[in-house]
């Protein structure tokens, strides 16, 4: 039985994630929010589970690498310095980021790989997504590891072609860049479309989650894979042998 330390345990998904480790037969040892001592559950964990908010995440990653433990990581609304911290980490420990720990959506962004690779670069690219009105952080880790999939597959950096805002004037669409778009409201807990639009056809490829708790599963199975690895960044498709 595994011992895993819950970090946000108060939030929706910490609470839907300590439902997921009682189903899983392990045990949750323990949980914090902002404020607790996240060291003091590193000590009395063997894996911890991060669904927060960025700026926790530096001191979470400092306490799995202080106890020498592995850490899951779901917080979404990461910057390139939040990126850079978790390369560091894990030098020292494993360590899991991803923006969507289902199943599904795992296996979606492979298919979007696939088919980006396949229709190439004059296919225009567009990635909606929509979640309930409490979600602060836009577009979402989902949306964006989606568009990290298709901009592999090009061959190209997201960054520099990426659109994440439009209004107004704003000239036609820019050749070969991946578009976003965010609806926010009621209780949605994360629905996500790829369209890949070309000259008089589309294709959509789409993931429609139904209840989080496909996130705490999920997320139970990436904690308890990383137990005993050797330190480094790992991804979901390696823990669903996608
Ligand atoms: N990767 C994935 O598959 C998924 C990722 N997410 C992401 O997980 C994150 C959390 O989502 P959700 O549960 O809906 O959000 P909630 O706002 O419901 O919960 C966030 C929790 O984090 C706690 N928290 C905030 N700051 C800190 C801190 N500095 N240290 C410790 N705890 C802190 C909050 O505690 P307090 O109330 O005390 O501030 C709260 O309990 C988001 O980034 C979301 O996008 C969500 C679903 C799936
Ligand atoms: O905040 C959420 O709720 C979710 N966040 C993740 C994201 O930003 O993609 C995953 C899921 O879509 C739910």
């Amino acid at each position: 039985m595994a011992r895993i330390g819950i970090i946000g345990s108060e939030g929706r998904m910490g609470q839907a994630l300590a439902q997921a480790i009682a189903e899983a037969g392990h045990e949750a040892s323990g949980g914090v929010d902002q404020g607790g001592n996240v060291a003091n559950l590193a000590e009395a964990s063997d894996v911890l589970v991060d669904f927060t908010a960025p700026v926790a995440l530096e001191a979470n990653l400092h306490a799995a690498v202080g106890a020498g433990i592995p850490i899951l990581v779901g917080t979404t609304g990461l910057e390139e310095r939040h990126h850079a911290a978790i390369d560091s980490a894990a030098l020292a420990v494993p360590v899991l980021q991803t923006g969507n720990t289902s199943l599904g959506v795992t296996l979606l962004a492979h298919l979007v790989r696939e088919a980006a690779g396949k229709l190439g670069p004059e296919w225009d690219i567009e990635i909606v997504e929509m979640h309930h009105r409490m979600k602060v952080d836009a577009p979402s880790g989902t949306a964006l590891l989606l568009g990290e999939a298709a901009a592999a597959a090009r061959e190209v950096d997201l960054a520099g072609h990426s659109e994440r805002a439009r209004d107004g004037h704003t000239g036609s669409r820019g050749s070969g860049a991946i578009g976003f778009a965010s609806l926010r409201g009621g209780t949605v807990a994360g629905d996500h479309s790829v369209i890949l639009a070309g000259e008089h056809e589309r294709i959509t490829l789409s993931h429609s989650a139904e209840d989080r708790s496909i996130f705490a599963r999920g997320a139970v199975r990436g904690a308890l894979w990383l137990i005993g690895r050797e330190p480094g960044r790992y991804t979901m498709p390696q823990v669903l042998g996608l």
